[in-house]
């Protein structure tokens, strides 16, 4: 399998490292795509990858799969492509779909060309359950609580204080780069307008914590995630970035585990 990757960042390096070096998955990432010329040079000898700043050449080379590992404006720009070039996609910036006409779009051109888009848990999990918890309706209730340091939510408190209340829409428009787990949340559950989220920043937590509630005709969830930070980027969650490694992984298996 060769795979590429957009994106030249904490995710990116993560991938290379864990698949190119450690071989945690089946095949190599043989390309990468961004627009940082000094860093995607870097990338491109420490990993042996061909780096592209050109999105058409990247997606010309024999991929089989790109990820996306940049931000919910660069996967505005460039799933499409990926996804009529023939490639399989994985996307990380879920908030790109906060659009829901711009999701079945893509949806639709993936199922004309053939191709399979993949929306990894991320840093939470609970969507097997929400899942099967609509199938046949039923599902009332959907909400996030996602608490974060000053640090990893990039901004300055002193004290506790929940900085955000509102829909899953609202709450990607005003942190693209935090609440990527509650738009994959809505797709999976109630959507972007039903599904709540509130954000607290907490200078006394150290972990990325994740509580997710869903109640329904099925019964009642609860989930917390508490989730180490990246080292090379607070923000992001060690789970979120294991979690493309398992679709790679988990992608072409025989056995398929949860709905
Ligand atoms: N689903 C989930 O649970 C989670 C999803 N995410 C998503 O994953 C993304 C990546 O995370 P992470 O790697 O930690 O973030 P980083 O900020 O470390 O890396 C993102 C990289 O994308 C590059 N980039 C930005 N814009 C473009 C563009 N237009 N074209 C090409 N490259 C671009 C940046 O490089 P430069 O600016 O130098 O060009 C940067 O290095 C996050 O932005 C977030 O959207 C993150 C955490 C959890
Ligand atoms: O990594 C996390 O904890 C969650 C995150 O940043 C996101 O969903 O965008």
């Amino acid at each position: 399998m060769n795979i590429g990757i957009i994106g030249t960042g904490n995710i990116a390096t993560y991938l290379l490292e864990q698949i190119n070096v450690n071989h945690l998955a089946k095949g190599k990432i043989t390309a990468v795509f961004g627009r940082n010329q000094e860093v995607g040079q870097r990338l491109s000898e420490q990993f042996q990858v061909d780096f592209h700043t050109d999105i058409q050449a990247f997606l010309e080379t024999p991929l089989d799969i790109v990820v996306e590992a940049a931000t919910v404006e660069a996967a505005g720009l460039y799933v499409k492509d990926v996804v009529t070039h023939q490639k399989d996609l994985v996307v990380s910036s879920i908030g790109v779909f906060k659009d829901v006409v711009f999701l079945d779009e893509v949806k639709a051109l993936a199922g004309s060309n053939r191709t399979h888009i993949f929306l990894p848990s991320g840093a939470i999990g609970g969507l097997d359950v929400l899942q099967s918890a609509k199938a046949a309706g039923g599902l009332e209730r959907v909400q996030i609580t996602t608490r974060k340091s000053p640090q990893s939510l990039g901004i300055e408190a002193d004290e506790e204080k929940v900085i955000f209340e509102g829909s899953a829409f609202e709450a990607v428009e005003n942190f693209p780069k935090n609440v990527n787990v509650a738009l994959v949340l809505a797709i999976a559950g109630i959507g972007v307008e039903k599904t709540k989220v509130r954000v607290i920043v907490d200078p006394a937590i150290e972990r990325n914590t994740h509580t997710i509630e869903a109640e329904g005709d099925f019964g009642r969830m609860q989930l917390q995630v508490e989730n180490k930070p990246m080292p090379n980027n607070p923000k992001t969650s060690l789970l979120a970035a294991l979690s493309i490694l398992a679709v790679l992984q988990n992608k072409d298996r025989a056995l398929r585990i949860g709905n």
